[in-house]
Parts: structure tokens; sequence; C-alpha cells
């Protein structure tokens, strides 16, 4: 149901800016160094597999991500920020390779497609399925 689906993502999106702003699943930002071993350890996780997501267990557009993979039949690996001590740390590493905090961050072949709208778009406009097999 297109309608249903468009109002729902709507009313998602205006509660996340909310939280967002209220600072309430906001991660803590912290200086970042990309040459440090953590941010490398970063790099390496995103060569680590075809597609790799950054994610939170909780958050709808993680889960819209991985439904569109799930939809395609492609394997990817999802890294859980919230399940770790150093998932801030990892988070702000992300900002500053992708110049956006949020998550999901989804890279596919290395590259950054984005976050869960933009993976959904690309899909519709058939563009994720010729990344993936370019
Ligand atoms: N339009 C973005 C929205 C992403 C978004 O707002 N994610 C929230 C979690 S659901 C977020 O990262 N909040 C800040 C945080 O968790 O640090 C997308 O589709 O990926």
């Amino acid at each position: 149901m297109a309608i249903f689906d468009y109002v729902y993502w709507r009313i998602v999106d205006a509660i996340s800016f909310l939280l967002n702003i209220m600072g309430v699943y906001s991660s803590k930002t912290m200086a970042v160094d990309l040459s440090s071993p953590k941010a490398t350890f970063v790099k390496d996780l995103i060569k680590s597999d075809k597609i790799v997501i950054f994610s939170k267990s909780y958050c709808p557009y993680c889960k819209l991500a991985k439904e569109v993979f799930d939809k395609i039949k492609e394997k990817y690996t999802a890294i859980e920020l919230d399940g770790r001590d150093d998932g801030d740390e990892i988070q702000s590493i992300l900002g500053e390779i992708t110049g956006v905090k949020t998550v999901p961050r989804v890279f596919i072949k290395e590259n950054c497609v984005g976050g869960g709208s933009d993976v959904k778009a690309l899909y519709e406009k058939g563009e994720l399925q010729k990344i993936l097999i370019a």
C-alpha cells in the first residue's frame, strides 16, 4: 500500500527529526583522526564485504536498508553500533569519511551510497541493482 508506506515514513522522518534535535538518540561526537588505528579498523570493516551496513538495532532507516537488500537477496554485513563500546567512535569516524553522521551508513564495494532512504530510492530507480552488478 504505497500511501500507507508514504505516511509511515513521513511520520518516522518527523519523529527522528524531533528525537535528533532533542539529542535523545544522538551519539556523542568525538574528535576524529583518520590515521588512527580505530579509523584503520573502520576502513578495514568497509572493505570486509561487498555490502557493509553500519547500523543501530532500533533504527527504522537501518531496518529499511536491510529490507531492501533482503528483498533482492543480497547478503550484507551489518555492524550494530549500539551494541559496541566503540560505537560512538566508529560513528564519528564514519561521519568524517562520508560527511554524514547518522545511521545507517551503507557501503557497496567500499563506496558509501548513503542511508536507508537513499538505498530505497536507488532500489526504486533500478540503480542499486546496477551498482551491485557493475
Ligand atoms: N534520512 C536518513 C535518516 C537517518 C536517521 O535519522 N537515523 C537516526 C537513527 S534512526 C540517527 O542516526 N540518529 C542519530 C544517532 O543515532 O546518532 C536515512 O535514511 O538514513
